[in-house]
């Protein structure tokens, strides 16, 4: 498989700090890809340009062959590239279930016409969405919890809810900012297994901003390193944990000391 995001040369500065510097990566359709680095490395802002966030500075980025540069997050959402950062916003006075029910777009009880001139088409329509939402809740393991006010879910709940809300829609790909940051050892498992699947029964493929490194050990392959906003590397996570270049960037010059590569901050 080719190539589904392609960032070429892409460069970004906040006044007179350059954040992204000529920056080039790709991401394998059909992968999970780590993106890791040393605090500050430009990680969330490389995704904030990937996800239409913020215009980039310069260079171009593709999704799906096409060129997406400078396109808003919102019709990225309905071209498929979704960032769970813009699912988190949970309603927090709805239950989980009507949550997941918020997602699509283009529903038919948005439109004023429908809603008092083809009501049926509505309800319907709202059916079809529940009936989906029931599937999404059951596949996330979340089926106990579904009346539940999504503001009373545990930290981990609310990760796995947002990741169901990328099922709502038909996504292509989703990024994925620290997931893992707050959520207990057994829902990390959920996470990760419900990543999993995702990607091997829905074809989902991920980009994986992520601290925790057995986290991104366990998932991602390939991973890539940034530092001071380019690619310092990239490679499996043995080549990754092996190279000098990253123990340097993240432990300095004594890397025996902070017990290497292995909690990255
Ligand atoms: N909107 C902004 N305006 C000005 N500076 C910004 C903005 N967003 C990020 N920065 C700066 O860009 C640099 C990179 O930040 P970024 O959050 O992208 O790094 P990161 O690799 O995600 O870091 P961390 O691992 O700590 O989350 C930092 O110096 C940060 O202060």
């Amino acid at each position: 498989m080719g190539s589904i995001i392609e960032v070429q040369g892409v460069s970004k500065s906040f006044g007179a700090l350059n954040v992204i510097n000529d920056c080039s990566i790709a991401v394998e359709e059909g992968s999970i890809t780590g993106l890791i680095g040393p605090n500050g490395a430009g990680k969330s802002t490389l995704f904030n340009l990937i996800a239409g966030t913020f215009p980039v500075s310069s260079g171009t980025i593709r999704f799906d062959g096409e060129d997406i540069t400078n396109i808003p997050s919102n019709e990225l959402f309905s071209k498929g590239l979704l960032r769970t950062f813009q699912i988190a916003q949970e309603f927090t006075h709805m239950t989980a279930l009507e949550n997941l029910m918020m997602v699509p777009p283009d529903q038919p009880g948005e439109n004023l016409f429908n809603t008092w001139f083809r009501p049926k088409l509505v309800r319907s329509h709202e059916a079809d969405v529940r009936q989906r939402a029931l599937e999404v809740i059951d596949f996330i393991g979340l089926s106990h919890v579904k009346n539940e006010l999504a503001g009373n879910l545990s930290g981990g709940q609310k990760k796995l809810l947002e990741l169901g809300r990328t099922m709502m829609v038909n996504a292509k790909v989703v990024l994925l900012d620290e997931i893992a940051a707050g959520v207990n050892r057994t829902l990390l498992q959920d996470l990760v297994a419900n990543i999993q699947r995702l990607n091997q029964e829905m074809g989902y493929t991920f980009l994986v901003i992520e601290h925790d490194m057995d986290m991104i050990a366990e998932l991602c392959d390939p991973i890539i390193v940034l530092a001071q906003g380019s690619v310092m590397v990239e490679g499996t996570i043995e080549e990754i944990q092996n190279n000098p270049q990253v123990i340097e960037a993240y432990f300095g010059s004594d890397p025996n000391e902070s017990g290497a590569a292995n909690g990255t901050d």
